[in-house]
């Protein structure tokens, strides 16, 4: 078996204090991201949270910041926007959107907790050709669930009726309002 060498990538740190990005085992995916600030975070309530690192990607890669498991089991704790995504051209402070998902306890995180882990990838560009049919495959417009155990997925994506609401729009709960302001760049 041959083993590539690993990639170097230029970090700098935010925090002059804080740990590096270290892979806790040989053969670990994610170099573990740690916060620089201490927080606490009630039940359903969401950070951004600083990670006291920049780095300088190689074209052609991207970094993707990923919840930790052991955080999600024990504690409830997700990242809303799980993976983040590092753009190469990125050079500003990494940062971690947590969420307390545990319905009853609050989390407590203290400077350089490690928060999040981050994978970097090799990714492709693409060039979007257009065709007026694609090509036929076995699994063709089928989804949400159309092999089975999931049935109900697609007929819930419209949630409520309303004066936003009529054929082919999604609305309810605030993923609508979410979107709007998304889209005006808010
Ligand atoms: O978890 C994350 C996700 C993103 N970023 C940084 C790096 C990334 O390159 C930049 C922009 O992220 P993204 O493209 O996901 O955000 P956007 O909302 O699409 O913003 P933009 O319009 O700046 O692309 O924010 C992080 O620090 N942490």
């Amino acid at each position: 078996m041959t083993t590539r060498a690993p990639l170097d990538v230029l970090i700098r740190r935010v925090d002059p204090e804080v740990p590096l990005p270290q892979y806790a085992r040989p053969g670990d995916a994610g170099a573990d991201l740690r916060t620089t600030e201490s927080c606490e975070l009630a039940p359903g309530e969401r950070v951004v949270l600083p990670t006291g690192v920049s780095i300088a990607l190689p074209e052609g890669y991207a970094a993707f910041v990923h919840p930790r498991s052991g955080l999600a089991a024990r504690c409830g704790v997700a990242l809303v926007n799980a993976p983040g995504t590092v753009d190469a051209g990125y050079r500003g402070e990494i940062k971690v959107i947590v969420v307390n998902l545990d319905p009853r306890e609050a989390v407590r995180f203290e400077r350089f907790d490690r928060i999040a882990q981050l994978v970097v990838q090799q990714v492709e560009k693409v060039r979007f050709q257009e065709v007026a049919e694609l090509p036929a495959s076995a699994r063709a417009e089928g989804g949400f669930g159309s092999t089975g155990g999931h049935a109900a997925v697609g007929a819930g994506l419209v949630e409520s009726a309303g004066p936003d609401s009529g054929p082919g729009r999604r609305t309810g709960g605030n993923r609508y309002a979410s979107v709007v302001s998304d889209r005006e760049g808010q």
